[in-house]
C-alpha cells in the first residue's frame, strides 16, 4: 500500500513543553518508533507540522536587534522544514539503518486571493493566558485566538493548490525512498503575473497538504496522527463519544474548531471522496499508527 501520514505538531511538541531541541528530538524518536514498521511493508510518505517550531523562529527573529524587519513566514516555514525534517530522517534512519530516507525542503502553491489571508486561523508558537496573549497581541501587532482553554498566536493560513516539487516526489518513491515533505504544509508561495514563484506571509495546514499529496500520489491511505485517539462526538462536553468507522457526510455534518480537530476532518473527507474502491483514512493516537491503517483503532473514513 502507499501510505501518507501527516504528523500532528503535538506529536513533536506537547502541549506546554519548553521547545528545547532535545525535548523535541526524544519526541521525533518515539515517533519514528512506531512509524518505522510502517516502512517495512508499504510506501510511505511523512508530512509534518510547525506550529510551535515556526512560533519560535518567529519570536527570535523579531527580537533580533540586527534585523530591520522580522523574517517573514514562508522563509521561516523552510527553516522548519531543514530542522524536523532533519530530525525525522535521523530518527527513521536509526529505526531502519538499510532503508534511505529524503526530506525535502517544497513549496506549495496557494491562491493570493485566498480567504484564508483576511482571517488567520493557525496557530504558531506558544500558549498563553488570555492577557498576556492580548498585551502581547498589542506589542508585536499579533492576531490572538483561543486554543482550547489558552490563547495562541494565529497566521493567515491559505488552503493548499498544488505541491510545486511533486515530481520530485514521485521520482523519490519510484526510488522506494521514504520522503519527508510538505513541513509545515510546504512553503507558501504565490504565482505573480510574470510567472515567477513569490513567497507568502501564512503558514499552511499541513493535513489539507497531506491530502493533496495523498490524491496526487493515488495513496491507499491517509493516517492523521495526533494525540488523541478519535474525533469525538460532543468534544469536551460529558457525553463526548468517541466515532469509529465513519464517512465523510457523517464528518462533514459536525461543527469542528478551524484551527484543530476541523482540517484534519476536512483533509480526511476530500481525500476520500476523491479516493477509488479500498481508499480510507484514518484520524487518531500517533502511537497506534499500525492500527489506523485497517481501522482497527481510531476514526476510519471510508466513502459514503
Ligand atoms: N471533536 C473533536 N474530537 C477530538 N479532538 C478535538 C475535537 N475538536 C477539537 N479537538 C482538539 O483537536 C486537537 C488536535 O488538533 P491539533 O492540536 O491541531 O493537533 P496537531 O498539532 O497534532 O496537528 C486535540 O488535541 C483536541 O484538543
Ligand atoms: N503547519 C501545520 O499544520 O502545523 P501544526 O500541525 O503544528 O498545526
Amino acid at each position: 500500500m502507499r501510505i501518507v501520514v501527516a504528523l500532528g505538531g503535538n506529536a513533536l511538541l506537547q502541549r506546554g513543553q519548553v521547545p528545547d531541541a532535545e525535548a523535541q528530538v526524544e519526541n521525533i524518536r518515539l515517533a519514528a518508533r512506531e512509524l518505522a514498521p510502517l516502512t517495512d511493508d508499504h510506501e510511505v510518505v511523512i508530512t509534518h507540522g510547525n506550529g510551535p517550531q515556526v512560533g519560535v523562529l518567529a519570536m527570535e527573529s523579531a527580537a533580533d536587534p540586527r534585523l530591520t524587519k522580522s523574517f517573514p513566514f514562508d522563509a521561516l516555514g523552510a527553516m522548519t522544514q531543514g530542522l524536523i525534517g532533519y530530525w525525522i530522517l535521523q530518527a527513521m534512519g536509526n529505526e531502519r539503518p538499510y532503508r534511505q530516507f529524503a526530506s525535502i525542503i517544497n513549496q506549495t502553491l496557494v491562491d493570493a486571493h485566498d480567504p484564508g489571508f483576511a482571517n488567520p486561523t493557525k496557530f504558531v508558537g506558544e500558549l498563553y493566558a488570555e492577557e498576556e496573549a492580548r498585551e502581547l497581541a498589542d506589542r508585536h501587532g499579533w492576531q490572538v485566538k483561543q486554543d482550547g482553554d489558552r490563547w495562541r498566536r494565529v497566521v493567515a493560513s491559505p488552503r493548499p493548490r498544488e505541491i510545486i516539487e511533486g515530481k520530485l516526489i514521485d521520482h523519490l518513491l519510484d526510488e522506494s525512498i521514504i520522503v519527508v515533505c510538505a513541513g509545515g504544509g510546504g512553503v507558501p508561495v504565490v504565482r505573480t503575473e510574470t510567472g515567477d514563484l513569490r513567497g507568502v506571509e501564512a503558514v499552511i495546514d499541513k493535513d489539507l497538504s497531506a491530502a493533496l499529496i495523498a490524491r496526487r500520489l493515488h495513496a491507499d491511505r491517509l493516517l492523521v496522527l495526533t494525540d488523541v485517539g478519535h474525533v469525538m462526538d460532543g468534544f469536551g462536553t460529558d457525553h463526548e463519544t468517541p466515532i469509529r468507522h465513519t464517512t465523510p457526510s457523517y464528518l462533514r455534518s459536525l461543527d469542528l474548531p478551524s484551527g484543530s480537530m476541523g482540517p484534519k476532518v476536512d483533509a480526511v473527507c476530500q481525500f476520500v471522496e476523491a479516493g477509488g474502491p479500498g481508499v480510507a483514512a484514518a484520524i487518531g493516537n500517533l502511537g497506534e499508527a499500525q492500527a489506523l491503517v485497517h481501522g482497527e483503532l481510531g476514526t476510519y473514513v471510508t466513502s459514503d
